[in-house]
């Protein structure tokens, strides 16, 4: 078969990985279902394109027909769906019939929507799995597998999905090493095709020359970035105003808040070194400080093992009683690097492929990254975000109101912590409440005589934070006093100092 030699003769070794793989799925679906019980759903797309071929190439391999020189072009028996829509590019639909034509497709054609169209297909049809193109990143990808039954209310059929886990990168080494066709949009510059009112020319592939009139686009296998590939799809609304939930308590919206209210967020350093004593959390600190810094508070600092259940459950408890999770350390590609691993478990997700982060990854460490599988590019599916800021070379990972650092020491943080708070900033979805005011008062006082006094001014002033701490047993008592009012703050240290003899109180600055 044509096909599978041009693959096994490439020196590509993560194309033949992933090559290998699908097939591999086809062919156990094929030893699962006869061939009058399989369909393929194929649109003219790039994806489905592949898809294509490798069925062609997993059917002749499934009936022992490796040795056939000229691959049976037209011994493809496999039914071949097509959900025409009006809204289609002429050249997708006319690439979709010669295809047809030329392999010999015997091709359904739907003129209603996908589920009804199915439901009426699967009535008249033994067929029980359709064989897909989609890929991980499309949207509607998330939570599928290889094998994924159809949703709950659409037609029972088991979705099989070979090209899962290739990226926009996979899909183009195979079309050219395998020399197939493709529809002729893809040399005009466009990198996903959906409907003519939705889709244009990926302006990322222009090659914009001011002396002409009509710009020139190269074709898509040149898009160098594969995270870019719906650059060319009418845009979506930006975050702040597509619905995206600001980050605050009890669901109110930024608008709605009061700017005196209290944000919580908590803290996660993921470190068996930390644990072991071996290393200090600094950075656990010098966070609590940023937060306090724009008017949070911070519930809980902690630290958990290099273990995928100790992060996974100590973000599960903080997310649901937090504004914001910040969760630092086991961020890389060893064996102890385990947080996002953790965080998906958290949320109930696997982690899964990001074509996006792995570009990002390829621009950093270059070479070392372009592997059979990157396990650094692994994110945690359908939940993650990606932060982007120019003064970042990877951007930051943000997964509901858990926030990824990557940094190791207390310099990195700051860079990172800035980048964030500027993206969020701008987004609006980060709320700046006002930031806390506080007075430090020492005294020479015994704890026991102030122990009682300071006991009632809590009760006096529930809106102010009283602590009391010293440096040492031989220095002074310092009483702290924080709140969000200034005129509170002042009345509750006037309170104070009237329960004692004058001068019993001096106040000094932390500063
Ligand atoms: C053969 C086939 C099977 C599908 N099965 C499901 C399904 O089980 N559940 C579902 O939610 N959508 C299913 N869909 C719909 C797709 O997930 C998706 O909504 C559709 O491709 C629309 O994408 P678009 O809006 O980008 O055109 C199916 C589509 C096709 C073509
Ligand atoms: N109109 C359709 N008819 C039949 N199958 C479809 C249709 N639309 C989508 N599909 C199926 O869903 C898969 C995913 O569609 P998707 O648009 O992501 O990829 P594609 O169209 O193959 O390529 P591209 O991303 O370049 O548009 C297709 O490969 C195909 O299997
Ligand atoms: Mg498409």
């Amino acid at each position: 078969m044509e096909i599978d030699k041009a693959i096994r003769e490439c020196d590509d070794r993560r194309l033949k990985t992933k090559y290998n793989n699908a097939i591999y799925v086809i062919q156990r679906a094929l030893a699962l279902y006869s061939i009058e019980e399989v369909a393929f759903s194929f649109n003219g797309g790039k994806d489905s394109t592949v898809l294509l071929h490798l069925l062609r190439a997993g059917y002749s391999l499934h009936k022992g027909e490796q040795s056939c020189i000229n691959g049976g072009v037209k011994d493809f028996p496999m039914r071949t769906i097509y959900f025409e829509c009006p809204s289609a590019f002429p050249e997708i639909n006319s690439f979709t019939y010669d295809t047809a034509n030329m392999y010999g497709l015997q091709l359904d054609i739907i003129r209603s929507d996908f589920k009804s169209g199915l439901e009426a297909l699967l009535k008249t049809k033994p067929i029980r799995a359709i064989f897909l193109g989609v890929r991980m990143g499309d949207p509607t990808a998330v939570g599928q597998e290889q094998f994924s039954p159809s949703s709950p209310g659409w037609p029972p059929f088991m979705r099989v999905n070979p090209i899962l886990d290739w990226s926009y990168r996979d899909v183009w080494a195979f079309l050219l090493t395998s020399k197939v066709q493709y529809c002729s949009l893809y040399d005009q510059g466009y990198t996903s095709i959906g409907s003519i009112y939705d889709t244009v020319p990926n302006s990322l592939l222009s090659m914009n020359n001011s002396s002409s009139s009509k710009e020139v686009f190269r074709p898509a296998y040149l898009l160098s970035d594969g995270r870019l590939e719906r650059a060319g799809r009418v845009k979506k609304l930006p975050p702040s105003v597509s619905g995206k939930k600001p980050v605050v308590a009890n669901g109110l919206n930024s608008m709605d808040l009061p700017k005196s209210s209290l944000l919580m967020a908590s803290a996660i350093a993921v470190g068996d070194e930390i644990l072991l004593g071996t290393a200090e959390d600094q950075l656990g600190h010098s966070l609590c400080r940023k937060l306090h810094s724009i008017g949070w508070s911070v519930s809980q600092t902690t630290v958990v093992r290099n273990d995928i259940d100790s992060v996974a459950e100590e973000v599960e408890r903080r997310q649901s009683t937090n504004d914001m999770v910040f969760i630092y350390g086991g961020v890389g590609p060893l064996h102890s690097d385990v947080t996002l691993a953790g965080v998906a478990k958290a949320f109930g997700v696997r982690l899964a492929p990001d074509e996006e982060f792995e570009e990002y990854l390829r621009h950093l460490i270059g070479d070392q990254c372009t592997g059979d599988r990157n396990e650094m590019a692994l994110l945690p599916e359908g939940i993650t975000e990606l932060l982007h800021h120019e003064k970042l070379i990877v951007p930051l990972i943000k997964c509901k109101n858990v926030i990824i650092f990557t940094a190791t020491n207390v310099l990195e943080l700051d860079d990172e912590w800035n980048c964030l708070i500027e993206l969020m900033r701008s987004s609006g979805e980060l709320v700046m409440t006002q930031p806390f005011v506080s007075k430090c008062l020492t005294t020479i006082l015994a704890d026991l005589e102030v122990a009682q006094p300071v006991s009632k001014l809590c009760l006096e002033f529930p809106d102010v934070y009283i602590g009391c701490y010293r440096k040492s047993r031989r220095e002074p008592l310092r009483i702290y006093l924080e709140g969000k009012d200034q005129d509170r703050i002042e009345s509750a240290k006037e309170a104070l100092c009237k329960k004692f003899h004058p001068g019993a109180f001096s106040e000094i600055n932390l500063s």
